[in-house]
């Protein structure tokens, strides 16, 4: 390599998504570190899946719906001067549950919206106390025999035994599903899909705001703009070497073959710490086998143009036996959760919940199965049986989210363990695995890291 090709930076980081670009731009331009940002992308953003009509320029969010306005949220939009609302532009539709499995109508009667939003504000108050323990990351997450018991039982048994059951389709339906089958997981699980956030946002006591214009990628393209080349775009890592002073990366593009050598002082790691995402990181055997423990769910969202769905409706997949009124039973994943208009033209949003081995065109399979059996059985011409494939005007693989582990190796103190490989070898780490998958409360954690980064730089 020519030298050229040697880049000396402060904090290399990895993943220029929520929790890596938000760094990046605050260390760079708050904290005047040098930086360069590794995205296997070509544009910042991860998950956050804004789609533009060619025609008409509308935008629509299919990944991230909205932010959740916690303490210095809103100050990041304001320092790209970009305005945000509370206002909601979704269309009001009729939800028609479904088993996407049969075709079957499933005559689920949900609780009231009142008595849901009082079970989830009873909710907050039983979870309050355990806050801190894992949000916004698990520095204070209790040893083995202070864990309390109730962090640890399914999440269903959890409901029943405080009477909360009321507030589960709401919990479900907006962020909960993402678990999967949210009544079989450990409740410190579902906390971090569904928790005290969800529960204030739920019950008035916290926003969520959106972008005015340009959707919610209008945030990350200011971002690639003020970062400039500092970024590496459709670029990994193949190659490492970590030390207790200092990292070096060899970095591929993978459109032009390029390598670049970055040497840097601190490695700030903003990935889902997935066996493939960390193969590259000459990992120690306590880094891998730590790592390894972790079970993912797998997400794909994707926006579908077929006609034959009604435009009132929100297709909403549970399985038979949730009727008439039983709030606590969930499809396993995979499965597709839902088919929901956006209000944009004949444009349907749908999301699919996979387990770790999913792939994407695994979950554009079950997505099209779904659609053939809605088909089949009448749910949407209500008419005869019809064949056709699903119309993808735009499909996203976010890949692994919701990271856990089993009960056992939280009482075998997982989470002590995993944290002790924040600062080890010149290498931190953020992102979803490490904190909570929200966007903003990544954000929070990374405000807590920043300065253990920073320390001796
Ligand atoms: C369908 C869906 C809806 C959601 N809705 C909301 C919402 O409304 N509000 C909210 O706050 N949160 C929402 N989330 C969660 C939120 O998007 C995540 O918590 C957040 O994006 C995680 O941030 P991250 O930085 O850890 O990862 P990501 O945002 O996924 O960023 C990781 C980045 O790293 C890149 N990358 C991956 N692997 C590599 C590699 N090997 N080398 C280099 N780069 C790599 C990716 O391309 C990506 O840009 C939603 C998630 C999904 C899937």
């Amino acid at each position: 390599n020519s030298p050229s090709d040697i880049l000396h930076r402060d904090v290399v980081v990895i993943g220029g998504g929520a929790s890596g670009a938000y760094a990046a731009v605050r260390l760079r331009d708050d904290f005047n570190k040098s930086i360069a940002l590794i995205e296997k992308q070509d544009i910042l953003g991860g998950m956050v899946d804004t789609y533009v009509d060619n025609k008409t320029g509308a935008t629509y969010d299919f990944g991230v719906q909205s932010f959740l306005n916690v303490s210095k949220a809103k100050e990041f939009f304001d320092r790209f001067n970009i305005s945000v609302s509370s206002n909601s532009s979704s269309p009001t539709l009729i939800t028609e549950y479904i088993d996407f499995n049969t075709g079957a109508e499933v005559a689920f009667q949900p609780p009231s919206l009142t008595a849901q939003i009082t079970a989830i504000a009873k909710f907050l108050d039983v979870i309050e106390p355990w806050e801190s323990m894992l949000q916004p990351g698990y520095w204070n997450f209790p040893a083995p025999e202070n864990i309390p018991d109730d962090l640890l039982i399914p999440f269903g048994e959890f409901l029943t035994k405080y009477g909360l059951e009321d507030g589960t389709p709401l919990m479900y339906s907006t962020t909960g599903l993402g678990v999967g089958n949210m009544s079989e997981v450990a409740t410190m699980f579902v906390l971090q899909s569904f928790g005290w956030d969800m529960a204030r946002a739920m019950t008035g006591q916290m926003g969520l705001f959106t972008p005015t214009s340009g959707g919610n990628q209008a945030l990350y393209n200011a971002i690639a703009k003020d970062l400039g080349e500092d970024v590496l775009y459709s670029s990994t890592v193949t190659n490492s070497h970590r030390t207790n002073s200092s990292v070096q990366l060899t970095v591929r593009n993978h459109k032009t073959g390029k390598l670049t050598q970055i040497v840097a002082r601190r490695l700030l790691v903003a990935i889902e710490p997935t066996d493939d995402n960390v193969t590259p990181l000459d990992l120690s055997p306590f880094e891998r086998d730590t790592l390894a423990k972790l079970t993912y769910s797998n997400e794909f969202t994707g926006l579908v143009d077929n006609s034959i769905f009604n435009t009132s409706y929100y297709y909403f997949n549970l399985p038979s036996s949730a009727a008439p009124n039983h709030t606590l039973v969930f499809q396993d994943e995979p499965m597709v959760a839902s088919f929901q208009y956006t209000g944009l033209e004949h444009l349907f949003r749908v999301m699919i919940i996979g387990n770790k081995t999913t792939t994407s065109s695994e979950a554009k399979f079950l997505a099209q199965t779904s659609f053939d059996t809605l088909l089949n059985t009448g749910r949407l011409s209500g008419t005869e049986l019809q064949t056709q494939k699903l119309n993808w005007a735009a499909f996203s693989t976010h890949g692994p989210m919701h990271a856990r582990v089993s009960v056992d190796e939280v009482k075998n103190g997982f989470f002590q363990d995993l944290y002790k490989l924040q600062g080890a070898r010149s290498t931190w780490w953020t992102g979803g695995a490490f904190s909570v998958n929200f966007q903003t409360k990544l954000w929070e954690f990374d405000e807590g890291l920043i300065p253990k980064i920073l320390e001796g730089l």
